[in-house]
């Protein structure tokens, strides 16, 4: 639920590639304790919107804020500790780690490489990894391989191993690609409980997913957001009917 405290502003923010605007004068934001998703056709700056916010991109101009404080310029280790979580697309788990390892690894990198190899586990460590393998629906094979999990196992593993962090913003870059349906499901339940523990910001093309889990979709176009609202009204906006038309994701908007 919606605090009504800002969490995130981007404020007029520009990312150029060569000659390319890949985010042109953006100006978004976000309520704490929000599940916003970000839509777009491909191009639409989606991803560099992720990449700036978490530190991987550097923003050309303008200013993003988080918590009240600017992170424009802070490398994206800094910008972890300030709170900022990040779920890539691609797996990242330890495959010859089991699950909780995975999950303790995670809870200590924020205190660097030795401490994550080399402390041990504390009590409340150990109650917060409990809790996420609960959350995440894996308590049953918390001492199984990781890489021997199903693929949607490994991706609800990843966000469990972002959640371990205590982020208060968690940026998910299309959690459903490549799952099965009842995965999917399971997928929407996951993300609308993560908002007991953080704001979450997603990036999804799939318009059934959105519809199920965003408070408010924000339609990105060219590098600029275009409109947002509920998805019901952005999706009754002619505007973003013209922009979806032709492409592959028009035909299931
Ligand atoms: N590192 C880069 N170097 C050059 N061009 C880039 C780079 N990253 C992104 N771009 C370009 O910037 C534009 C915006 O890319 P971005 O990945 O943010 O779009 P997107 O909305 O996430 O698209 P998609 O839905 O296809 O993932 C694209 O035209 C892309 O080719």
């Amino acid at each position: 639920m919606s605090t009504g405290q800002s969490i995130l502003e981007v404020h007029d923010v520009s990312v150029s590639f060569d000659k390319f605007k890949a985010l042109d004068h953006l100006n978004f934001s976000m309520l704490e304790g929000e599940l916003r998703v970000v839509i777009g056709p491909n191009g639409a700056g989606k991803t560099t919107l992720l990449d700036v916010i978490s530190g991987r991109t550097r923003a050309d101009s303008g200013q993003i804020r988080f918590n009240g404080q600017d992170i424009t310029r802070m490398a994206d280790f800094q910008i972890v500790r300030r709170g900022i979580g990040r779920k890539f697309q691609a797996p990242s788990v330890f495959p010859d780690l089991s699950v909780s390892e995975n999950l303790a690894l995670a809870a200590r990198r924020k205190r660097g490489v030795l401490a994550a190899l080399f402390q041990r586990r504390d009590p409340e460590e150990t109650r917060r990894i409990n809790e996420v393998l609960e959350l995440i629906d894996l308590g049953r094979l918390r001492d199984q391989r990781a890489g021997s999990l199903a693929h949607g196992q490994k991706q609800w593993l990843e966000i469990g191993m972002v959640l371990v962090s205590r982020p208060r913003l968690m940026l998910i870059d299309e959690p459903i690609a490549g799952m099965t349906a009842s995965e999917v499901a399971r997928t929407a339940g996951l993300l609308r409980q993560l908002l007991g523990f953080c704001s979450v910001l997603v990036i999804e093309h799939d318009m059934n997913f959105v519809r199920e889990i965003a408070d408010r979709v924000s339609v990105f176009h060219q590098g600029a957001l275009l409109t947002e609202g509920s998805f019901d009204r952005v999706r009754a906006d002619d505007r973003v009917r013209a922009v979806y038309l032709g492409t592959e994701e028009g035909a299931h908007a």
